[in-house]
């Protein structure tokens, strides 16, 4: 049998009083598309830094391909096949697209925080390009990301994120903040990304969340309230509840 890109067991997390997570079982299979919904406070950043590796469950278990990483420190999952993106951004600035992916592909290599200027027939160069295009970027490679738009910063994010080729991608509301002509690029970038990589989309917003997902997870309270495919998502009562009943 296939195991599970991601096993969640009875993952809960605790702060203070607080019951951020409880009980969260669940699997997604490789190659799959997953979106996490759920209001304010649900608890899906909770979730998704709890298999990200920022801090371990309270209690339960994680595993990413039958390995057990509920323990692994962040650096250890990534090197496991786990790539993510930020809430905050971590972009270069001053520098160009193809510089700031250039630094996520060298980042993961041997070498890594080399920052030795790229020459044309380095291996790094040709994957950043190639990164730039499956971006939809290719036409701002030498642009400054200081110049970008907030949507073009977030297909730059993901890139990087791409850099390491993570066999699990975590996306923490790519959509956040996102102008609605940005939002359409996003998800066809999203849509187009290969099927090898599974995906683990964390996200307020319905309209990018159904769209890419195969199969979505509903939270409320820290719990896993829903789970269906996303034609069944909207006319869901209990969604319709969630979403009506707290003003979204
Ligand atoms: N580091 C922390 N310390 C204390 N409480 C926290 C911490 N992180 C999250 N919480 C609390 O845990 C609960 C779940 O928060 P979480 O950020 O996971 O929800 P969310 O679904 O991601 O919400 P949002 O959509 O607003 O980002 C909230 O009540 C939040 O205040």
């Amino acid at each position: 049998m296939t195991a599970p890109a991601i096993r969640l067991r009875g993952v809960s997390r605790r702060f203070g009083a607080l019951q951020a997570l409880r009980d969260v079982s669940f699997d997604v299979m490789p190659g799959e598309r997953r979106a996490v919904l759920g209001p304010n406070g649900a608890g899906k950043t909770t979730l998704f830094n709890t298999i990200c590796g920022d801090f371990p469950p309270t209690s339960g278990s994680i595993e990413l391909f039958d390995r057990d990483i509920t323990r692994l420190r962040p650096h250890e999952r990534t090197r496991l096949g786990i790539g993510r993106t930020y809430q905050t951004s971590l972009l270069f600035n001053g520098l160009s697209v193809l510089e700031n992916l250039f630094i996520a592909v060298r980042g993961v290599r041997p070498n890594r925080f080399s920052f030795l200027r790229p020459s044309a027939g380095d291996g790094g160069m040709a994957k950043a390009r190639d990164l730039a295009d499956r971006m939809r970027l290719s036409h701002l490679i030498d642009a400054e990301v200081v110049n970008l738009s907030h949507g073009q910063r977030r297909q730059l994010e993901v890139g990087m994120a791409m850099a390491g080729d993570p066999r699990v991608l975590m996306l923490d509301e790519p959509a956040a903040g996102l102008s609605p002509g940005d939002r359409p690029e996003l998800l066809r970038l999203l849509r187009e990304l290969p099927r090898t990589l599974t995906l683990v989309l964390i996200e307020h917003d319905m309209d990018i969340a159904l769209p890419a997902a195969d199969i979505v997870t509903v939270m409320k309270d820290g719990e896993v309230v829903v789970e269906a495919p996303p034609d069944r998502i909207e006319d869901d009562p209990v969604v319709q509840a969630i979403y009506l009943g707290d003003g979204h």
